[in-house]
């Protein structure tokens, strides 16, 4: 049998884990992020949001379902790393067409097994986000922490336009067409459109880089704003595109980076977790309907509201802003973290988590419905009806 590549992993704090490559040989940098999901890996990889991280799986058994040709949330692997600690050597589900790790090597995706990603984990949530190298060419430990530290930050990365579509696309409606929307594509899930078709909407899914012009130009009844990596202090672009659609009083949805730019729009600032919300059974309280959510996260950045931080109760009271009141709408039960903006003079609204899920729990899915009822109200009101 062929003996195993050996491959070492080194935190930006010189922490060194050592393990067996996984999936491509070679050597990778980003930031580490761990995500708690124990399902999903699939569709964890092919998100866009996790373009420059190295993701590092809590659950410990990766693969066991193999890859398959349905999962995918966008036309690539995008995370830039995958640590594990034991991978299926043998996959098996209905649905599968191949392993995990010859599809990590087919997408020359670096990786690292047998790490104990539970230390690895704990030593995250204590120091916070880092960097993070991993190499199954050089096993000098020194050497690769040298180059971690010369790597790109997370904080100040505009990645959006390295990820979003380079072309318009449309997605159709499912059954009888009710609404159009424009989304600004900043690092899509192909589950959004999904979930908007199967409301009667059309989506028109649009470069990162698109004007208003461009987005009014679809015919548009509302627009949607994506998820997508990076750091939301230098979305200058879609902040000031959300300030022209609110402007407008074009109702908006927006989901987690689109969320954060929503936020800006406002008038908010946002701040970098100390090490993020990655999984798929967090618990929200939506405050208008006194309900947990359990819900699918990916985020490492988060809105600032006044009064409000990592840790900070929420005020519930309404907040000024230039485009009126505003409200947090939802809160994360196991940090406070602001989870959802709700603007209660323009029709606007977003989430920081994932109503999409894939991966994750359906708890969420009645904001794709608040959005077809803002969509349904705005349209009506403006006696713009359609169809
Ligand atoms: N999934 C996302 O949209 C992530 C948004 C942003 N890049 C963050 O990490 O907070």
């Amino acid at each position: 049998m062929e003996k195993r590549r050996s491959a070492i992993l080194v935190l930006e704090d010189g922490r060194t884990f050592h393990g067996e490559a996984y999936g491509s040989v070679g050597e990778t940098f980003g930031e580490a992020v761990f995500n708690t999901g124990m399902t999903g890996y699939q569709e964890t990889l092919t998100d866009p949001s996790y373009h420059r991280q190295v993701v590092v799986q809590t659950a410990p058994h990766i693969g066991n379902t193999g890859v398959n040709a349905e999962d995918d949330e966008s036309a690539r692997i995008w995370v830039a790393g995958y640590v594990v600690r034991d991978p299926a050597r043998v996959p098996s589900n209905w649905r599968s067409t191949g392993t995990l790790a010859d599809r990590l090597a087919a997408e020359g995706v670096v990786g690292i097994s047998g790490v104990d990603t539970r230390a690895l984990t704990r030593h995250l949530r204590e120091r916070g986000a880092m960097r993070v190298g991993i190499s199954s060419v050089d096993d000098d430990p020194r050497a690769l922490l040298a180059r971690v530290r010369q790597s790109p930050q997370m904080v100040g990365a505009d990645l959006s336009a390295e990820v979003s579509t380079a072309q318009p696309y449309v997605v159709e409606a499912e059954g009888t067409h009710r609404f159009t929307v424009a989304a600004l594509d900043l690092g899509i899930k192909r589950n959004v459109p999904r979930r908007l078709a199967a409301r009667g909407v059309t989506t028109h899914v649009l470069p990162a880089g698109s004007s208003i012009d461009d987005l009014l130009a679809t015919g548009a009844d509302a627009v949607f704003f994506s998820p997508g990596p990076g750091d939301p202090a230098t979305a200058d672009g879609p902040v000031g595109l959300a300030r022209e659609v609110l402007t407008r009083r074009i109702p908006l949805f927006g989901i987690c980076f689109g969320s954060q730019i929503l936020g800006r729009a406002l008038g908010f600032g946002t701040y970098k977790l100390g090490y993020g919300h990655r999984g798929i059974n967090q618990p929200v309280l939506d405050r208008a309907t006194g309900k947990v959510e359990v819900t699918s996260h990916n985020h490492g950045f988060a809105v600032q509201v006044p009064g409000a931080g990592q840790g900070a109760v929420v005020p519930d009271q309404v907040i000024d802003t230039e485009f009126g009141g505003v409200e947090v709408s939802h809160v994360c039960l196991n940090d406070n973290v602001v989870e959802g903006l709700r603007a209660l003079d323009v029709p606007a609204f977003t989430v920081q988590y994932h109503p999409e899920a894939a991966a994750g729990p359906h708890d969420a899915d009645y904001l794709f419905d608040r959005f077809a009822e803002l969509i349904e109200g705005r349209t009506h009101s403006e006696g713009r009806a359609h169809a």
